[in-house]
């Protein structure tokens, strides 16, 4: 099949976006490669990230609101969160559970006061899969999910400055 073509390559207007990360590293390779995408991103855009680590995919959107919460009463609110994390299919019914729970949740904190949210977790059936997808030099899934967050946040500064 030909490489589909890539649809977000580069983000203008969100330098120095601060970005909360959540990793899921319920596997731990896979993990790391959707990391070195997305640190690359943020650090091409000119953004700063906090990283956090949770158990599993599910624990992702409940961080997300956790530690914006907190942030925001600290007096440094993040601009937007990037959720990091695989999910591969098993025997059972939970893969629908944690696959589409978590993306339910991340989509109703996104929507709930359009804050940026881009979504990094893989759904898939298999290791290859997913290695296929977030490595760096392939699909750059992780690097993919930065730059959709800071396309947004570029949107809400340009409509907030009347642009
Ligand atoms: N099977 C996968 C999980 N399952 C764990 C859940 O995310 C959650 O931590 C547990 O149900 C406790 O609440 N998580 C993944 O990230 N990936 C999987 O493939
Ligand atoms: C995505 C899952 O939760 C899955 O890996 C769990 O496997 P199983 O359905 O075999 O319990």
């Amino acid at each position: 099949m030909a490489e589909a073509k890539r649809s977000i390559t580069k983000v203008e207007g969100a330098e120095g976006a601060h970005i909360l990360v959540i990793e899921a590293r319920y596997y731990e390779v896979i993990g790391e490669a959707l990391w070195l995408g997305a640190s690359r991103a943020l650090s091409k855009a000119g953004a700063t990230a906090e990283r956090i680590n949770v158990a599993g995919a599910l624990e992702i959107p409940t961080a997300i609101v956790i530690a914006r919460d907190a942030a925001e009463a600290a007096g440094r609110p993040y601009d937007g969160a990037v959720a990091l994390g695989c999910v591969i299919r098993g025997e059972t019914s939970h893969y629908d559970i944690v696959a589409g729970e978590s993306a339910r949740a991340l989509m109703d904190i996104a929507i709930a006061d359009g804050f940026p949210v881009g979504n990094g977790i893989l759904t898939v059936d298999t290791e290859d899969q997913a290695m296929a997808r977030a490595a760096l030099d392939r699909g750059d899934k992780g690097g993919d999910a930065v730059r959709a967050a800071l396309g947004l946040v570029a949107l809400k500064r340009r409509l907030a400055a009347g642009a």
